[in-house]
């Protein structure tokens, strides 16, 4: 068809996560809506990111823990079943088909247009179809842009040449490339180190920079991280550039890698995890008076700044405020309730921790990283809290010293970072490192979110012989440190 749809409340570009939430919570308020996406519905997360990578890391932490079980180690001993990785991380990605979102999505009575959409002025949308037509869309109410990111390249010459793995090469591969270098110390890195390392690959990590892996985290993490990557036989350089890059034979052959200090390397692949670029470049920002290209800054409502009336949101990684699909849907959530409010006329309830109040992404972010060690953290780092000039008291607990982890595996390996507001005696952040904590974590945010004082957590008893029993050593450290008997 070409031509008008009938005009929608809302109008979403882009299905990943945080669109395919915000389109669900428009609908829910009673708006009529329709989403636009030009490739799966699920987004980066469910075919070349969250799922497919953890799919792959899965097996690789599972064989690390089983590994440090007595009686077990042995059963273990052996390389992983690559082929059988791979289908289950197939399955994982639902095989790069998206019917079932698109069953979901008509479950919820949202609206599908798929194409590449792009705005046209205030409140239109225009969606070049698969079949070659244009589909004009009308919002009466918001468009939402939740087009997401794509990986941010260094300028290097000849780049495009060598073919370079990005996430998506990554989480997709068919085949374990005999050597691998990775550009990069962020997540992606780290992670995608971890799982390749682990399938057979004889993995290379350049770093540039010299402050460590996990740059946003608290430094014990990265340097924990580093230590387990070096002892699986990762080749971990820091304040290592990549100056050019080409491939051998003509173009066919293995990549050939110059490092600003002169020094080369070859592998047979190369990732770039070098951070993302927001997703913009073709949507038709300038028809909005906004640059093409750019992150799309908002207001705490998730309203796009600069542009008039206040029609045009932007939830998710676009955002630039948090990248990760958990605070994306929770964005979602807040931004659906928002618009659907404002179409009702209601006033919102946006004071901190309100209903419409996106108190969560600067108070109380949750991550996980799948590396081994796990590294799992909420809230503030010590040095977030420094910069925010907040006194905080900083508890640090070895959770090897735990009787639940000495049940967990032999020579278990991790510490517990726990920041407390000096003035309220609330926690303001955690960080766990060590097998097993990516299940702590929703323990952690439940406490940085209520604000619980800590002289009520020794009423949360945790169950012996868990790991969560460092709760209670954290709090006899602090006792103890503070010299506030409880
Ligand atoms: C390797 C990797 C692993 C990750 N692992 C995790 C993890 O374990 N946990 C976690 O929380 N986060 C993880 N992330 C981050 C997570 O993938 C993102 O935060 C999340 O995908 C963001 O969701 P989004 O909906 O904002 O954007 P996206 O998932 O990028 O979705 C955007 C959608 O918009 C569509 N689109 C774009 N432009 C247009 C257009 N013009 N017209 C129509 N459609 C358009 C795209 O096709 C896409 O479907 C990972 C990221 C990477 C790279
Ligand atoms: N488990 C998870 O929650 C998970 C997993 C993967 C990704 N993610 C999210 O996805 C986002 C993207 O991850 P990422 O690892 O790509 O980004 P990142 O920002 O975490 O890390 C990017 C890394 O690349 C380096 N870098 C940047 N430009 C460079 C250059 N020109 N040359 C060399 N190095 C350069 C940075 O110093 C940093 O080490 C992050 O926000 C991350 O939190 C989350």
């Amino acid at each position: 068809m070409n031509g008008t749809s009938p005009a929608y409340d809302v109008v979403v570009l882009g299905a990943g996560p945080t669109g395919e939430n915000l389109a669900e919570r428009t609908r829910a308020a009673g708006l009529t809506t329709v989403i636009v996406e030009n490739e799966l519905l699920g987004g980066e997360c469910s075919f070349w990111a969250c799922e497919p990578s953890k799919a792959l890391l899965r097996p690789v932490l599972a064989r690390a823990d089983a590994r440090r079980v007595p009686g077990l180690r042995r059963a273990v001993e052996g390389p992983l079943d690559v082929a059988a990785v791979f289908e289950h991380r197939d399955e994982m990605a639902a095989h790069w088909q998206d019917e079932d979102q698109v069953a979901w999505l008509d479950s919820v009575s949202v609206d599908l247009v798929r194409g590449h959409g792009r705005l046209d002025g205030p409140r239109q949308v225009v969606v070049d179809t698969p079949d070659g037509e244009t589909v004009r869309l009308t919002a009466r109410h918001a468009v939402g842009v939740c087009t997401g990111t794509v990986t941010a390249f260094p300028d290097l010459p000849g780049l495009e040449d060598v073919r370079p793995w990005t996430n998506r090469q990554a989480t997709a591969a068919r085949q374990v490339p005999e050597r691998l270098a990775v550009v990069g110390g962020g997540v992606v890195a780290v992670e995608m180190a971890t799982a390749f390392q682990a399938l057979g690959s004889r993995v290379t990590m350049l770093v540039r920079g010299r402050g460590g892996l996990l740059g946003r985290m608290e430094p014990f993490a990265g340097e924990m991280v580093a230590d387990a990557l070096r002892e699986t036989g990762v080749d971990l350089r820091f304040g290592t550039s990549v100056a050019s890059v080409a491939r051998d034979d003509g173009g066919d052959g293995p990549v050939r890698i110059t490092l600003d200090d002169g020094n080369s390397l070859v592998a047979d692949e190369i990732l770039f995890a070098t951070g993302r670029a927001p997703h913009t470049g073709d949507i038709g920002l300038d028809t909005v008076g906004l640059t093409p290209g750019d992150w799309l800054s908002v207001d705490d409502s998730y309203r796009v700044t600069d542009v008039p009336e206040g029609w045009l949101y932007a939830v998710g990684d676009v955002n630039h405020r948090v990248l990760m699909t958990h605070q994306g849907k929770y964005q979602a959530r807040i931004a659906g309730a928002v618009i659907g409010a404002r179409a009702k006329g209601e006033p919102l309830d946006d004071g901190r921790w309100g209903r419409h109040a996106p108190t969560a992404d600067s108070a109380a972010v949750p991550q996980v990283v799948f590396t081994e060690p796990e590294v799992a953290s909420v809230g503030l780092t010590a040095r977030d809290a420094e910069r925010a000039g907040l006194k905080v008291d900083v508890v640090d607990y070895d959770i090897g010293s735990v009787a639940g982890a000495v049940q967990y595996a032999t020579g278990y390996r991790g510490k517990a970072r726990v920041l407390v507001d000096s003035a309220r005696r609330t926690i303001v952040g955690v960080t766990f490192v060590g097998p097993g904590v990516q299940e702590l974590l929703y323990s952690a945010t439940v406490a940085v979110t209520s604000e619980v004082p800590v002289d009520r957590l020794w009423h949360a008893v945790p169950a012996f012989p868990t790991i969560s029993e460092v709760w209670l050593r954290v709090l006899e450290t602090y006792r103890d440190s503070d010299g506030t008997a409880a």
